[in-house]
C-alpha cells in the first residue's frame, strides 16, 4: 500500500523548471531513496511534498489524501515532515528544550511552553534523546554540539511529533565518514522499530544503497529512473546523468 503518491507533479521558478511531471509512489514502511545530480530538483520536490512551496500543476496524496493545497503545519499534522540540509535547531538552547519546543502542541510562546511542560513530555523527549545517542549531551547547548550530533538532535526532534513519514535531506552531508554508519543504524532502527516510512535525499552513494530498499533519480527536474539499488548503479542513464554532471 503507497503511503506517498505524487502524480505529474511540476514547478518552476520564474523560467527555470525545477520539476516537471514528476510521478512516483512510496510504499508503507519502506526507506526510499531519491538521488539526482545537483540542482535536478529533489530540494523542490521536497518542498512541494511537504507544503512549503503550491505545486504548479499535478497531485501529492498522502495516505490518499490530496494533501498539494494544504499548508506545511497541517501537512505535519497529518503525520508528514522533513529535515533539512543545514539543521534547524535552536543553538542557544539545551537539547532537551530543543525537543520540547519542536512537539507540535507547540505553537504558543516560549514562555508559555516552558511554564507548562508536562512531566512525560519531558520523559518522552529524555528517551528520544537516548535512542539517538545524546541522552549524557541532553543538557548542553545544541550548539555546542558537533554538527553530526545536531542532525541526530533535529531526527529525534522530528520523531517528537511521531510522524509517519519523514522526509530526510541530505542525513549525512558534513558528517565525519566514521560516524556515517551510526547515522544509518539510527535511521534503520527508526523505520524498524517505530515504522515510520522514510524518503531520503542524499548524494553518498554508498550510503543510500545501503539504505534504501527503491531509489528515483532525478534528472534535469525530470524523473530519470526507478529502481532497486542493484538496477539503478547499473543504470546507463543514471550513471550518465552523474558524469555529465560532473
Ligand atoms: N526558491 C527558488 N528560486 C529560484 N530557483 C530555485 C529555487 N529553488 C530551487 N531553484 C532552482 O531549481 C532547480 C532545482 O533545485 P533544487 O534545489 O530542487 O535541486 P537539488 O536536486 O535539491 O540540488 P542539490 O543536490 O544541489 O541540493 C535549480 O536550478 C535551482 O537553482
Amino acid at each position: 500500500m503507497s503511503i506517498l503518491e505524487v502524480n505529474n507533479v511540476s514547478k518552476s521558478f520564474g523560467g527555470v523548471k525545477a520539476n516537471v511531471d514528476i510521478s512516483m509512489s512510496v510504499e508503507k514502511g519502506k526507506i526510499v531513496g531519491l538521488i539526482g545530480p545537483n540542482g535536478s530538483g529533489k530540494t523542490t520536490l521536497f518542498n512541494s511534498i511537504v507544503g512549503t512551496y503550491p505545486v504548479d500543476s499535478g497531485s501529492i496524496k498522502f495516505n490518499n489524501k490530496e494533501v498539494s493545497e494544504l499548508p506545511v503545519p497541517v501537512i505535519a499534522k497529518l503525520g508528514l515532515l522533513r529535515t533539512f540540509q543545514q539543521t534547524r535547531i535552536y543553538g542557544k538552547l539545551n537539547c532537551i528544550d530543543n525537543m520540547l519546543i519542536s512537539h507540535k502542541g507547540s505553537d504558543e510562546s516560549l514562555i508559555t511552553i516552558f511554564s507548562k511542560i508536562p512531566k512525560n513530555l519531558t520523559d518522552k523527549a529524555e528517551n528520544l534523546l537516548s535512542f539517538v545517542g545524546l541522552y549524557q549531551k541532553r543538557k548542553l547547548r545544541a550548539g555546542d554540539l558537533s554538527f553530526g550530533q545536531q542532525k541526530l538532535l533535529e531526527l529525534a526532534m522530528a520523531l517528537m511529533n511521531e510522524p509517519e513519514m519523514l522526509l530526510l535531506d541530505e542525513p549525512t552531508a558534513g558528517i565525519n565518514p566514521t560516524l556515517i554508519n551510526g547515522i544509518i543504524d539510527r535511521l534503520i532502527k527508526v523505520n524498524q522499530d517505530f515504522g515510520i516510512t522514510l524518503l531520503v535525499i542524499e548524494h553518498n552513494m554508498k550510503v543510500i544503497m545501503q539504505l534504501a530498499e527503491d531509489i528515483f533519480c532525478l534528472a534535469h527536474g525530470k524523473m530519470l529512473a526507478n529502481g532497486s539499488p542493484d538496477e539503478i548503479k547499473n543504470d546507463k542513464r543514471v550513471i550518465d546523468a552523474y558524469l555529465g554532471a560532473q
